[in-house]
Order: structure tokens, then sequence, then C-alpha cells
């Protein structure tokens, strides 16, 4: 394989990613050019809120190719149009081979919730000292145990005194850890939803990998009153479901949010006090988790 690499300012991003597809690329890869370097700047906003700016002011974009003659022609073609004006050909270069699938799995390693709880990918075997265990690959879906915001949900939910989780509802399930780790502490029934079906998808088939039942389905799939209600998602949504994630949780009920960062929790305390009196509970990178009792 024979990659083209090309440097390209914002504006000619989409018409050399199309040319590039329709010159035969393998495949495309867009990088941010100015990344790590002080001219880097932040491109994502909170859902709900604008983005500052739609895309990054120099991108390296990587075209692969299977033959170098492939590669060249691309290069001299791309190179002739109007648009290719202000980008530069940074080269052509060969990508040695390599066991793509071993290198990919071998950035993902057990992730340790407790000493006795830990997350392990399905291709490795899990730490000897491990009595309770999710088997969760990468996937699609938001969770694999590598954020701070779902450790800190795991911890808690492994640190509830057992049979105390009850009827359990996951809001934002993503890959359907928390739900998993919720069936794996005791809860009763576990309800676990998403607005993204990716999610819910991926939350079936992980629920099936660890041998759990869990009801999955899209937020109206939420009906009646938790013992315990867990929301992962970020500050701005969580804010606007404060009565709806309330009203979930029974009289004595936990709810537990985390995606909020430190500076945040003022402001969630506000939206959420004519329902409930929420603290933080844990706090990790920058992250924290707040919880109450209703
Ligand atoms: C940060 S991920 C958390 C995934 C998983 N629960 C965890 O703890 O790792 C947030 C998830 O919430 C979902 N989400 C975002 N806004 C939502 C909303 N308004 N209602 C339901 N799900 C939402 C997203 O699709 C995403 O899967």
């Amino acid at each position: 394989m024979f990659e083209l690499r090309l440097l390209v300012p914002e504006a000619a991003v989409e018409a050399v990613s199309d040319a590039l597809e329709a010159l035969d690329a393998l495949s495309l890869s867009v990088e941010d050019a100015d990344a790590q370097t002080d001219a880097e700047q932040a491109l994502f906003g909170e859902p709900g809120m604008p983005p500052p700016k739609d895309g990054w002011q120099r991108s390296r974009v990587i075209a692969l190719f299977s033959t170098e003659p492939q590669a060249r022609d691309a290069s001299v073609l791309l190179s002739a149009q109007d648009f290719f004006s202000g980008c530069e050909v940074l080269g052509v270069a060969n990508v040695p081979e390599q066991d793509w699938v071993r290198l990919t799995q071998s950035q993902f390693a057990p992730v340790e919730i407790t000493p006795e709880f830990w997350i392990v990918p399905t291709w490795h075997e899990p730490p000897a000292q491990a009595r309770q265990v999710i088997r969760l690959d990468p996937g699609l879906a938001f969770g694999t145990g590598t954020h701070p915001t779902t450790r800190m949900c795991l911890r808690w939910i492994a640190s509830q005194p057992s049979a105390s989780l009850g009827r359990v509802l996951d809001y934002g399930c993503g890959s359907g850890i928390l739900a998993i780790g919720a069936a794996k502490f005791g809860a009763t029934e576990v309800d676990a939803v998403d607005i993204d079906p990716a999610a819910v998808d991926s939350t079936r088939l992980n629920a099936e990998a660890n041998a759990v039942t869990l009801r999955t389905g899209l937020p109206d799939a939420a009906q009646g009153a938790y013992q315990t209600v867990l929301a992962n998602i970020l500050a701005t949504p969580l804010k606007v479901l404060a009565p709806l994630l309330c009203e979930r949780v029974k009289p004595g009920g936990a709810l537990v949010l985390a995606g909020i960062l430190e500076r945040q929790a003022d402001e969630l305390k506000l939206a959420y006090a004519p329902y409930a009196a929420l603290s933080v509970s844990d706090s990790e990178e920058g992250w924290i988790l707040m919880t109450a009792r209703l």
C-alpha cells in the first residue's frame, strides 16, 4: 500500500476528499494539521451549542492506494485542478505491512474499576484478582470504561450495598456498559435507553455477550419509577432533562449523574434544585459524579 499525503486548507477539504474518492483511493483520513501546536483550535461544542468553527484551518489529508503509480497519478491529477490551489503535496510513502487487527487490539487493555471489578476486551484474559468482569470490545457506541465519567458511574454501582440497586434506568446507555454493570451488581430489572439507535443495538449485543437481561430502546421505553437512575451524558442535556430524570426516580431512590466538569457543579445543582439536592460524590481528571437521594 502507498499513501498520498496532502496539506489542505479548510475551504478545499471537501473538494479534495471527493476527488480522491473518485480517483479510487481505498481510504481517506483527515487530521488536524495543527494538532498539538500553538495554532490548534478546539472544534467541539456541547450538544445544542454551535461549534466554534466548521472545520480545521489546515487539514492533513491522507489517501491510501494499492500501488505507487496510482498514488502518484492522483497527486498529478489533483495538482492540475483549480480547487487545489493553496493545497500542498507532502509526498507519497510506502505503508509497511502490519497486523492491523493486533495493533488496534493492543491499544485496549483491561480497565480496572475496583481491584475486583474489571472491563475486559474479549481478546484478553481477565486479571487473576477480577471477581466481576464486563466483557466489552470497542465499538461504535461510547462506553468502554476508558473514560473517567464511565468509570465513576461503575465505581458508584460497585460500591452500593448488595440488593440496593433495585429497578435501574440507564438513560443515555451508549454501549450499555452501566446497564450491564448494574445487572451484574444485583439490579432486579434494568432498562437501557438512548436517542441513538446504533447505541441501542450495541447495548443489546453487549448484554447478550455478557449473559445479562436488559430491556433496551429509545428514551420513550423508560416507563414507571426506578430505584436507581443513571445518566452519563453532558451538562447541557442533563440540565434540560432534569424534570424528566427526577420524575423517573422513586421516592428514596438514587439519581446518579455524570458527564459534568468540576466547574459545572453549581449550574447543575441549580437546575436540579426544584427536584433534588445534588452533591458531588466523586471526581476524576476534572470530571465529577453528582448524586442525590430523592
Ligand atoms: C457519554 S455517552 C455515555 C455512555 C455510557 N452510558 C457510559 O457511561 O459510558 C452518552 C450517551 O447519551 C446519549 N444521549 C445524548 N443525549 C441524550 C438524550 N437527550 N436522551 C437520551 N440519550 C442521550 C448519547 O447518544 C450517548 O450514547
